[in-house]
């Protein structure tokens, strides 16, 4: 039985016209997706690309314009968002500032008639699994932004839904706190086994908690896919660069025949670097198209290194890595190294692209060219 399977769904606001954003007016277009029971997704893309009006679709706060919500297998279209059977946890806390942490998890329960030794049952059960219980007796606005997210979350979990429908709850959190909580999200979601969907605009968060990600760009579906699906097999230069932290070096380049093999060439450098042979029959001399290659597969050569020498232009020391950027043309090539050398702007350094691990964009539509 499928979590959730969302079919040919469309959004469009009445008053779209007015917003620029709207490519199509769509905010959601053409959306399909299914989540098994019990996985997690997340539904990741910039501001403005349809991630949260898709949750509030599938919550039943927001209209449908056209297309198919199946909760279970349950169609909710029409559905009161009350008889959804979902947990809503969203990204500002919405407590009651009169009521205790333990009233305020409570309140949803209270509100249908559970009766009292239920109700009490069931925080009990909840508070230590939200490491929430030494805070029952508190008001809310004693916490703090890691402990509210925790109450929230708890709150949304209470009524034990079959779905759980998270939106970016981590994004009031700093840094330090953001961590700890992912670590807690991931924990929970394991010990409760719910079906949820999780909207963020943070590919490290999707990455490291979804079973799958769904990656939106102007309210269309660009990807549907694990966390490696998506890294090691983008169908197109959007989402090559959208995951992956620095992004995935994108470079324009003119294929030239070289001997029994084709090489990527630049315009104004002199770096060429390997096309995989399995592009052979795709390719041909004078072909145009970008390339993309990931930081981490372009390596600093040895003294005996057969790459080009290169001028250092940037240089970032993150502490347990150093950036580089190298100008090839006009676009800043970056690479990463744990090598401890410090270099400074104007440093000549070998470069090395692992050619094999380039991926080939179509010039106009970025679409990933695939091998025949
Ligand atoms: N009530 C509304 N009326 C008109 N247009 C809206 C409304 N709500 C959202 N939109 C538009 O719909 C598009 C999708 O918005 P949505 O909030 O779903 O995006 P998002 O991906 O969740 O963005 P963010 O990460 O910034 O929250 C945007 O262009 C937005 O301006």
């Amino acid at each position: 039985m499928a979590g959730l399977r969302i079919e040919h769904l469309y959004k469009r606001y009445e008053n779209s016209g007015k917003k620029k954003s709207v490519q199509n007016d769509y905010a959601v277009k053409d959306l399909n997706l299914v989540a098994e029971q019990g996985e997690f997704i997340a539904l990741l893309g910039p501001s403005g690309c349809g991630k949260t009006t898709t949750l509030r679709m599938t919550a039943g706060l927001e209209d449908i314009t056209k297309g198919e919500i199946y909760i279970g297998d349950t169609l909710v279209n029409n559905l009161h968002p009350k008889d959804r059977h979902i947990g809503l946890a969203f990204e500002d806390y919405a407590m009651y500032p009169p009521l205790t942490v333990y009233n305020n998890i409570a309140f949803n329960l209270k509100a249908k008639g559970v009766d009292k030794a239920e109700i009490d049952k069931r925080v009990r059960e909840i508070a230590p699994l939200m490491q929430c219980d030494d805070l029952l007796d508190k008001m809310p606005v004693k916490l703090s932004g890691g402990q509210k997210q925790r109450v929230n979350i708890a709150r949304a979990i209470i009524r034990r839904p079959e779905l759980l429908l998270m939106d970016e709850p981590l994004s009031h959190l700093d840094g330090k706190a953001r961590q700890a909580m992912r670590t807690e999200i991931k924990r929970l979601i394991n010990d409760i086994k719910c079906t949820t969907i999780y909207v963020t605009h943070d590919q490290l968060e999707a990455m490291s908690l979804a079973d799958k990600i769904a990656i939106i760009n102007f309210g269309v579906l660009q990807q549907y896919g694990t966390p490696a699906e998506v890294y090691d097999d983008p169908v197109n230069e959007f989402v090559a660069s959208f995951i992956g932290e620095p992004p995935m070096n994108i470079l324009e380049t003119t294929i030239r025949g070289k001997g029994d093999h084709f090489v990527f060439t630049f315009d104004g450098s002199n770096l060429e670097i390997e096309v995989p042979k399995r592009y052979n029959n795709v390719v041909k001399d004078g072909f145009k198209c970008k390339m993309g290659v990931r930081p981490m597969d372009v390596l600093i050569g040895g003294p005996d290194s057969k790459g080009t020498s290169e001028e250092v232009a940037t240089f970032e020391n993150l502490g347990d890595e150093r950036r580089i950027g190298i100008h090839v043309g006009e676009t800043l090539l970056m690479l990463i190294t744990d090598a401890e050398t410090r270099y400074k702007q104007g440093d000549i350094i070998k470069l090395e692209v692992r050619g094999e691990k380039t991926h080939l964009f179509d010039l106009e539509s970025g679409d990933r060219i695939r091998e025949k």
